[in-house]
């Protein structure tokens, strides 16, 4: 039997068996099971690297990926927001390779990737499905792009073909610890109560893969799928921002629901709605800051931003000014929202995590 096959077998008993206590365990295997054949079904293509993904290279502070049914407006929208542009037709997989394109967003460049449609079963080899979810894996941000005018399960359907391939849409990594030993069998550690996984299906998914001497820490109460994923430890988590587009085609209520559900952005490229607000949306979601630098007795540098990561630390902005800047480093002011004595200046040292428009003042050693 194919591994295609098996794991046709195994969702087949999933979905006969009743989700119960009674059944937690069995169920944990099923998951295990799967994860591991899933994970085979992609193998070989991992090995020839030359069919997998695009050949585009990174560029700018990030890279959001284009990610959707055909005919959504991916393309439309690369056009509409970059200087470059794609194809965009009424029929189906008109875009059959990766085009990327350059946001400017308040002067910070993001690289924003057009990709061919995705179908259902993309996951398993469908159309280009593996390779564009292979970039998906590659972006700091996924930008699902969904038709308002198509109904609410196309979301849904997405969403289960990145999931199969290992990406987490928006979820963090759980909080586990794996320490493998040689022998001593499985000892778990949680700091929290575990509402949602029992020590015996910790075991059994371990056992799926055979891994018989562990030291397990749990300081999260998750879910049989998250301990697999955490055994798996190969799994993508990144963020993702839902955009609606089409709302010129559908009433004003209909757009108002959508508006209000979480991660969700809605827009028409036809009629140029709401694109400012999905700029400032993929800012958001990609993660970055900006931070301003000042010479002492100066004013601040406001027209040459750094562009730096959310949790920045005071030595990450060192090191994104000049890689030796740290090193000299005595201590730094901020000014801004990170400082405690706000709108006073905060005197502090590499490890202090800036926020976004902190003004910060580098002092050095002489
Ligand atoms: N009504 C409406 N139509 C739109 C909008 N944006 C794009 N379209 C139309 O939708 C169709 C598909 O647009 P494309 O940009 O080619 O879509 P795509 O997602 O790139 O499609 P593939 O490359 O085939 O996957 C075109 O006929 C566009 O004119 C919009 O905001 N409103
Ligand atoms: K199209
Ligand atoms: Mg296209």
């Amino acid at each position: 039997m194919g591994i295609s096959e098996k794991i046709d077998e195994i969702m087949l008993e999933m979905n006969r068996t009743q989700k119960n206590k009674a059944t937690e365990y069995h169920l944990g295997l099923l998951k295990a099971k799967l994860a591991r054949y899933r994970a085979e079904l992609l193998e070989p293509e991992k090995k020839s690297k030359a069919g997998e993904g695009f050949d585009v290279s990174k560029a700018g502070y990030g890279r959001v990926a284009l990610i959707g049914f055909p005919s959504v407006g991916k393309s439309t929208l690369l056009s509409k927001l970059t200087n470059t542009e794609s194809s965009a037709a009424s029929y189906e997989f008109t875009t059959l390779t990766a085009i990327p394109g350059v946001l400017e967003i308040d002067g910070a460049k993001v690289q924003l990737l057009d990709l061919p449609g995705i179908v259902e079963g993309a996951s398993s080899g469908r159309g280009r499905g593996r390779q564009v979810i292979a970039v998906a894996k590659t972006a700091d941000l996924v930008l699902m792009m969904l038709d308002v005018t198509k109904g609410p399960n196309q979301r849904r359907l997405l969403e289960i073909e990145l999931e199969a391939v290992g990406l987490r849409l928006n979820q963090t990594r759980p909080d586990v610890i794996l320490k493998p030993k040689t022998a001593g069998g499985i000892t778990i550690n949680n700091t929290v109560p575990l509402t949602k996984i029992d020590a015996r299906s910790i075991q059994g998914v371990l056992g799926a893969y055979k891994m018989h001497n562990m030291d397990v820490m749990i300081r999260e109460d998750i879910t049989t799928d998250q301990f697999v994923d955490v055994v798996l430890g190969n799994r993508k988590y990144v963020p993702c921002l839902y955009c609606y587009n089409k709302i010129d085609a559908v009433s004003l209520e209909e757009v108002d629901r959508i508006a209000r559900e979480p991660n969700t952005v809605v827009i028409s490229c036809q009629a140029d709605l709401n694109l400012d607000t999905l700029l400032k949306r993929i800012w958001q979601g990609i993660g970055l800051n900006r931070v301003y630098t000042k010479k002492r007795g100066e004013r601040p540098d406001l027209g040459d931003p750094l562009i730096v990561k959310k949790d920045a630390t005071i030595e990450q902005v060192c090191n994104s000014i000049h890689r030796s800047l740290s090193l000299k480093f005595k201590y730094a002011l901020v000014w801004g929202k990170s400082s405690k004595f706000a709108p006073q200046p905060q005197k502090v040292g590499l490890q202090h995590v800036c926020a976004a428009d902190d003004v910060v003042t580098i002092c050095t050693k002489v």
